[in-house]
């Protein structure tokens, strides 16, 4: 009954908190012309879905939040469609000239210069005044928070709970176990930060809480990354403290010392990774028997990663354990952690399980996109998707492999590697280059897919699918947070890669795009040209003018043209090539052959492909792969044989070949290789194998993970992946 009170509670708010809060910025006021507009529509539908009987009220909470971020937030179309420059009453001129104007005051002696400004602040309109923010059901104060929590909330601008929050704050707080479950982002962290700090400050847990110097530890939040700990601490550390409660974070790869004189001087709260916390408690640094809180976040992939024998060890380390109230809270709980739940929980623990049965388990915020392109393009690809897509905000690149995180962080410039073999020390100074924004590219394994929140990560690049669909679910939520949009792009080879499992499970309905073209880029960063060249102060004109005369006289271009060139160069581009729709690569096009009926195999193209091309025509075909009708094959040839390909069907009956400007929907390895398709020795077995024996990745069973151990420190899946 407590459970669905909560869950009223947060569903006839989540409208008024998503525009309360106030780090959102950037979003905010399509927030609030929303709600203005549909305030009444909104208002009518809660009203009459409160009244459904008990039974539906979680159903009912899920549809409200649904439609309020679907219709807060442009959805993917209107997404890629280019600012309106009007939308703000201000015509793209009017813009250029206030910008010109900026930069020609910019170049003002410095009296003029103040008293522009001076003449400036008079027309300013008054500050409004800080909107009223208790009226809102999931207002901070509506909650047992006390005041120097909520002085700590307010000063983060946070005055409302996110659902998850709201739904379980009073079940943590009055003493039950509890798994929780929201989409990435959606701020679970909180959901029990909060809570407990209220409970071992103001609640029960207060009573028997130890204090003084060499007191024990009364928390203990178990994480199963070392970046991701020192994020979790970070939130203690600034909450707790205002609260007169100290924290530790103990992980690997950090010297032993420092953590054991805060050990032995006595902290309430450890948030730490399983591995290091075990080697406190082989040493007999730290005496867990007193805990009244355990935290299991992000709990699947703790267990996933083989830490499941460590965290068993650490978890009984409590002298009794009726008198311990345990949370776990991921994004992702696959059927296997409900069971480890029942082990580590007590049997009346609640569930809040915000995604639950409904068919999107990724965040909805998100616009999911995948593109093809082979594993050579990847690199020159991915400044221009990052370019078309992040706007101008930071990038995270998901890489399978450490090795591959370095070499292409290498290759692409102003990016940095994150992965496990990079010594901890600099793992953190990277990490904190990339949130300060020194740098706006961060290529990393699985150690940054989880957890991890980074203010203003517009795009995430997946440089091939993931394993699971826990991974795609949780890479993909880097961007998107409390509230915001972003974009996910995954890279995908049609003959190697298998979508529609994640697609199936993860329950995203992929968005199909080809490599950007000249013109998409164009597109893309024509209106930052644009402003670079406007910004540029009118001073410079008396100086450049001659040489621009010069130029123009000599270069046998038009003024336009060589504005063109201008704004090409402001942002980088020497040239823009061409690129191929079905590989990426460039200076190839894709190419559609036809039959007038089906073609099964890829052997069999090829057969038809030598009946009217010489051999190393045939051979120098790249990625041919089956569309998904069965009616014909793609594939890729260089731009400057396309005459001679075009020209040679002429010499074929019944054969069709076209340059394609879209790229159709391929059959899937899933579904090419149930039709035997893919290595099936006909003639270009190597191509088709690829290294792979066209027999799938080795994947192992989760029961296999356990039994293995997986062992601490070693990355994923017992391997030296990360
Ligand atoms: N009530 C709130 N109002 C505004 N912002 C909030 C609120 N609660 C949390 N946030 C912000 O939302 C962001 C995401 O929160 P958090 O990292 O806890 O998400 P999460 O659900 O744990 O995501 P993931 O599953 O990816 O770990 C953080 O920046 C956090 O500060």
């Amino acid at each position: 009954m407590h459970e669905v009170e909560c869950f009223h509670k947060a569903k006839r708010s989540w409208a008024h908190c998503t525009r309360a809060c106030a780090p959102l910025p950037r979003k905010q006021e399509k927030i609030s012309l929303f709600s203005l507009l549909h305030l009444p529509w909104l208002l009518f539908l809660s009203f009459n879905l409160t009244l459904l009987p008990i039974p539906k009220t979680r159903i009912t909470i899920t549809i409200t939040i649904t439609i309020t971020i679907t219709a807060s937030y442009p959805n993917s179309s209107q997404q890629s469609q280019p600012p309106d420059p009007d939308c703000d009453g201000v015509s793209g001129k009017q813009k250029m000239a206030k910008k010109r104007k900026a930069s020609d005051i910019e170049a003002m002696p410095m009296e003029e210069k103040a008293d522009h400004k001076k003449k400036k602040k008079k027309k300013k309109p008054p500050m409004p005044p800080e909107p009223e923010e208790d009226h809102l059901p999931n207002a901070v104060s509506n909650f047992r928070i006390s005041d120097p929590l909520r002085a700590k909330l307010k000063d983060k601008g946070i005055q409302s709970l996110f659902p998850i929050q709201a739904i379980t704050f009073d079940t943590v707080l009055d003493g039950s176990d509890l798994v929780g479950r929201a989409r990435t982002g959606q701020g679970k962290t909180l959901a029990f930060v909060l809570p407990i700090l209220e409970s071992i400050t103001n609640g029960p847990a207060k009573a028997s809480r130890k204090t003084g110097y060499g007191r024990t530890p009364t928390v203990l939040v178990l994480l199963p990354t070392r970046e991701l700990a020192c994020q979790v601490h970070a939130d203690f550390d600034f909450y707790g403290g205002a609260m007169g409660l100290s924290s530790c974070c103990l992980y690997g790869g950090a010297p032993y010392q420092a953590q054991e004189v805060k050990l032995k001087r006595g902290v309430d709260i450890v948030i730490g990774t399983p591995g290091r916390i075990k080697d406190h408690i082989e040493r007999g640094n730290i005496d867990l028997s007193q805990l009244k809180f355990r935290v299991l976040d992000e709990a699947d992939e703790m267990l996933r990663m083989g830490f499941v024998e460590d965290v068993e060890l650490i978890l009984g380390k409590v002298e009794n354990v009726n008198k311990v109230q345990t949370l776990l809270f991921s994004a992702t709980l696959p059927d296997w952690v409900k069971h480890i739940a029942a082990k580590f929980l007590k049997p009346d623990k609640k569930t809040a399980d915000l995604v639950g049965n409904t068919k999107m388990k990724a965040s909805t915020n998100v616009r999911h996109i995948i593109l093809p392109c082979t594993g050579s393009a990847r690199s020159q690809l991915i400044p221009d998707i990052i370019r078309c897509y992040s706007s101008g905000g930071r990038t995270i690149i998901f890489t399978e492999t450490k090795e591959s995180a370095s070499q292409l962080a290498g290759m692409l410039p102003g990016a940095r590697a994150l992965h496990g073999d990079i010594q901890q020390a600099q793992r953190e100074i990277t990490l904190s280059g990339f949130r300060s924004g020194k740098f706006m590219t961060l290529v990393a394994t699985n150690v940054a897919a989880r957890g991890l929140d980074i203010n203003d990560v517009q795009l995430i690049i997946q440089c091939e699918p993931p394993r699971d669909v826990e991974a795609y679910i949780h890479r993909s939520g880097r961007t998107g947070r409390a509230g915001n949009t972003g974009v996910a792009v995954m890279l995908y080879d049609p003959k190697r890669s298998n979508i529609s499992k994640i697609e199936r499970e993860s329950g995203v309905k992929f968005e199909h795009i080809s490599a950007p073209q000249p013109d998409d880029i164009a597109k893309a960063v024509g209106g930052k040209a644009a402003e670079m060249i406007v910004e540029v102060s009118d001073s410079v004109i008396p100086a450049f003018k001659a040489a621009a005369e010069d130029l123009l006289n000599s270069s046998g271009l038009s003024v336009v043209e060589l504005l063109a060139k201008a704004l090409a160069k402001a942002v980088g581009y020497t040239e823009i090539k061409q690129r191929s729709l079905l590989t990426s690569m460039e200076n190839y096009v894709t190419l559609l052959l036809e039959i007038g009926r089906p073609i099964f195999t890829p052997s069999f193209a090829y057969g038809v492909l030598r009946r009217f091309l010489p051999e190393e025509k045939v051979e120098a075909v790249k990625g041919l792969s089956l569309t998904a009708d069965g009616n014909g094959v793609v594939f890729d040839v260089p731009a400057e044989d396309l005459d001679t390909y075009l020209s040679g069907q002429e010499n074929a009956a019944n054969v069709s070949l076209e340059v394609l400007k879209a790229l159709p929907r391929l059959q899937q390895r899933e579904q090419q290789s149930r039709w035997g398709r893919f290595g099936d020795g006909g003639g270009r077995g190597n191509r088709f194998s690829g290294g792979r024996g066209g027999g799938g990745r080795n994947i192992r069973f989760l029961n296999d993970r356990f039994s293995n151990g997986g062992g601490r420190g070693r990355g994923n899946w017992g391997g030296k992946r990360w």
